[in-house]
């Protein structure tokens, strides 16, 4: 793996004075930065190389209490996404916390919108993750179409009696319909793979691709969600967690699937309503699901796991040792860039969701 250019640079104590032309160095103190959970080691190594780092000694997330103490005390405070950093908390936070920078892409546990009138700013860690969940959602297609956990568990039990014409049948990915909900940058990331599996890939985004790129992802957009949701066998979410995104897939919407449809939701939980997206499964009027992320966290309705045609993860489109090394990098470029003086550059605006 490449060591990324932020892990070689040894500056952390010094900035250009900008007001002398950029040529005197002048020693600043450190920020202080309180990091919520434990990050991968290398990220803490550098962390703690840059700034007046504390770190999280035991991999548990902060309490509320926790949090409010450490919001009164750092300049900067690094989340992550199971962390809820609402109104109330930014309204306890001390003076000099100036920038949260969330290690995360989804900013959906960070009252951006308080933050910013606090004078807070907000960055995230887009692109770095894009690939890994997009593999992610792709394993998930075909977990859920090709019952792969149904032959796993098959296999465990010891219960395989040997090749059957008729045992286990999934669907063919090749010329399946795809609608993709959301065609952002994992979106997207998942229409190029899906086109390479022969899938048919349609979308519904809050606005229209540029032309040269839907001719490039040979993606068919629709207008209406309700009728690319009519259309699909298998339908992909990837648009953020937002009030306007909240239950999206509602019960009225869910209904508006094909039976033999599938649906699959690697963005964020809030999207479906997950009471009922598992009625429908348990009414067969939806064919399976593949869930990484659930309404009320790890609350999961007891009774999704009961479904052989559901297939559920931890939260783990994200979680490869590259993605998250990279996604420290992000976090510590836009600490370090706001410590010089400037806007971080994954900056979070409300205005962008
Ligand atoms: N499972 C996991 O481990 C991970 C989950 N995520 C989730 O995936 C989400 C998407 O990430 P990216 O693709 O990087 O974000 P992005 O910002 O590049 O794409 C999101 C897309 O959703 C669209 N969108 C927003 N509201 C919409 C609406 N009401 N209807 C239709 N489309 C709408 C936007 O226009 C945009 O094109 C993140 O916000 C995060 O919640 C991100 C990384 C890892
Ligand atoms: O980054 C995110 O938004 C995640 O969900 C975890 O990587």
């Amino acid at each position: 793996m490449l060591v990324p250019a932020i892990f070689l640079r040894h500056d952390a104590m010094e900035m250009t004075d900008l007001h002398s032309g950029g040529r005197r160095q002048v020693p600043r103190e450190r920020l202080s930065v309180v990091v919520t959970r434990r990050l991968p080691e290398p990220v803490e190594t550098r962390l703690s190389e840059l700034f007046n780092v504390r770190l999280r000694t035991d991999d548990t997330p902060m309490t509320r209490a926790e949090l409010a103490a450490v919001m009164k005390e750092a300049d900067v405070l690094v989340p992550t996404v199971t962390d809820t950093i609402d109104a109330a908390l930014l309204g306890q936070a001390g003076d000099q916390l100036r920038l949260i920078a969330n290690y995360g892409a989804g900013v959906d546990n960070i009252d951006v919108a308080t933050a910013r009138q606090r004078g807070i700013l907000v960055s995230n860690t887009p692109g770095v993750l894009t690939d890994d969940t997009a593999d992610m959602t792709m394993a998930l297609i075909m977990a859920v179409v090709r019952r792969i956990p149904e032959g796993l568990a098959l296999m465990q039990k010891g219960e395989w009696d040997g090749w059957a014409p008729t045992a286990l049948l999934g669907g063919r990915l090749a010329g399946r319909r795809l609608g993709i909900l959301g065609m952002g940058r994992i979106g997207q990331a998942v229409a190029r793979r899906a086109r390479a599996f022969g899938m048919q890939v349609h979308y519904n985004n809050r606005r229209r691709l540029r032309p040269e790129t839907e001719e490039k992802l040979e993606a068919t957009w629709w207008e209406s969600l309700d009728q690319m949701v009519a259309r699909m066998d298998v339908i992909s979410i990837h648009c953020p967690s937002t009030p306007s995104t909240f239950h999206l897939m509602n019960a009225r919407r869910l209904k508006l699937l094909k039976p033999e449809a599938v649906i699959v939701n690697t963005s964020r939980g809030e999207v479906i309503d997950e009471n009922a997206l598992t009625r429908g499964l348990r009414a067969g009027e939806i064919a399976g699901a593949g869930l990484d992320v659930y309404e009320h966290g790890t609350t999961i309705n007891p009774r999704l796991r009961e479904l052989p045609n559901v297939v559920l993860l931890p939260h783990m489109g994200s979680a490869t040792l590259e993605g998250r090394i990279e996604m420290g990098e992000k976090v510590l470029l836009n600490i370090k860039t706001f410590e010089d003086g400037h806007r971080p550059p994954d900056q979070v605006v409300p205005a962008m969701l």
